[in-house]
């Protein structure tokens, strides 16, 4: 069974899965497992952290995928900024000519 899809809005989520595994993430087109290995924790990249790198990264699609048979446990790490903190780019990220700027700033409360 599919659980939720998730664009994590987020700066850097630390994510800790079971050996059950279950976590996919969308690249090319396909879902993709995320093997899980002992001791190994995953770093998705979410859209603060997209945000601050002026789309030089992006925020990746994933998901959860649960099956009958085993329990799965996921434990995630979220650090958002305060909500009246302006996220932007770092200025030397952005380049100087206004049409080819990406990503403009905006407050965390924007997700709520
Ligand atoms: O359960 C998982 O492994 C994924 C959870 C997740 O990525 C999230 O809650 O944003
Ligand atoms: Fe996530």
């Amino acid at each position: 069974m599919v659980g939720a899809h998730f664009l994590d809005t987020n700066a850097l989520p630390i994510l800790h899965q079971d050996l059950v595994g279950g976590l996919d993430v969308f690249v090319d087109n396909k879902w993709h497992k995320v093997r899980p290995i002992p001791g190994v924790l995953v770093i998705n990249v979410g859209g603060v952290f997209a945000a601050l790198s002026n789309g030089i990264y992006s925020s990746s699609l994933h998901r959860a995928v649960v099956n009958s048979h085993k329990e799965r446990r996921s434990l995630v790490f979220f650090m958002c900024p305060r909500a009246d903190k302006l996220v932007k780019p770092a200025e030397e990220l952005v380049p100087t000519s206004e049409g080819h700027k990406k990503v403009s700033g905006f407050h965390m409360v924007r997700f709520a």
